[in-house]
């Protein structure tokens, strides 16, 4: 009962945080970077993501948000597979490509790619690539959060991740 009560008053609050307050905020909240691929009947596609989180280990699952106003969403809804390759730091280059306005030749024609489960690409020099099949789709706003069971996983040498904060690439750790 009282959660019901606390849930009808924050309903009735205004809105009070705009769009682009929203972003700046948002740049301060750091990020690994990753590439987000698929293949199948839709076609190969990929796309460079930051909003990525483990969701939970049992079974293992991450989520991805994707932008539905992105070229490569019909192909991740025909799939329904991923693959979730984190960028190592020196991958900045890729993760431009990856994200948007170029073509998906190009995109893909600047790595080398092999496959495990699902014949998602896995991005060779990724730090880890995490091979998944799609399990839920939830819509969001203009976003589609993606829950990705894993299949596979692939390790890659160890190495600096590369982060997104401040609206610039950094790099973290070993
Ligand atoms: N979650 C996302 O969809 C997301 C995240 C990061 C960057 N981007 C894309 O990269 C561009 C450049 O980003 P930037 O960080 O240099 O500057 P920005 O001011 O556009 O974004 C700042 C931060 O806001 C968040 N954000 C940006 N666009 C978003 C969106 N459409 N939905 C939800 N969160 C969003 C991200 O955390 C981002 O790092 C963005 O305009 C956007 O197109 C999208
Ligand atoms: C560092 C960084 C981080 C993100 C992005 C970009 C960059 C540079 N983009 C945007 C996304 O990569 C871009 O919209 C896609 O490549 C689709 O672009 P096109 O519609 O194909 O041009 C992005 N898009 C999305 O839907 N979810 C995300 O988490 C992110 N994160």
């Amino acid at each position: 009962m009282l959660s019901h009560s606390v849930a009808a008053c924050a309903n009735d609050l205004p809105p009070r945080v705009l769009k682009h307050d929203y972003r700046d905020a948002m740049a301060r909240l750091g990020a690994a970077v990753n590439v987000i691929t698929t293949d199948g009947p839709g076609g190969q596609a990929g796309f460079t993501a930051s909003a990525v989180c483990s969701v939970t280990d049992e079974p293992p699952t991450l989520l991805v948000c994707l932008n539905r106003g992105a070229s490569v969403y019909d192909a991740f809804l025909a799939n329904g597979v991923v693959c979730v390759n984190v960028l190592a730091h020196g991958q900045e280059a890729l993760s431009n490509l990856f994200g948007g306005k170029t073509s998906m030749a190009e995109r893909f024609a600047a790595a080398q790619w092999g496959e495990l489960a699902t014949g998602a690409p896995v991005l060779d020099g990724a730090l880890v690539s995490f091979d998944c099949r799609v399990a839920e789709t939830t819509q969001v706003g203009t976003h589609d959060i993606l829950f990705c069971e894993v299949l596979a996983i692939r390790h890659g040498e160890p190495g600096k991740g590369l982060m997104y904060f401040e609206r610039a690439y950094h790099g973290l750790g070993i």
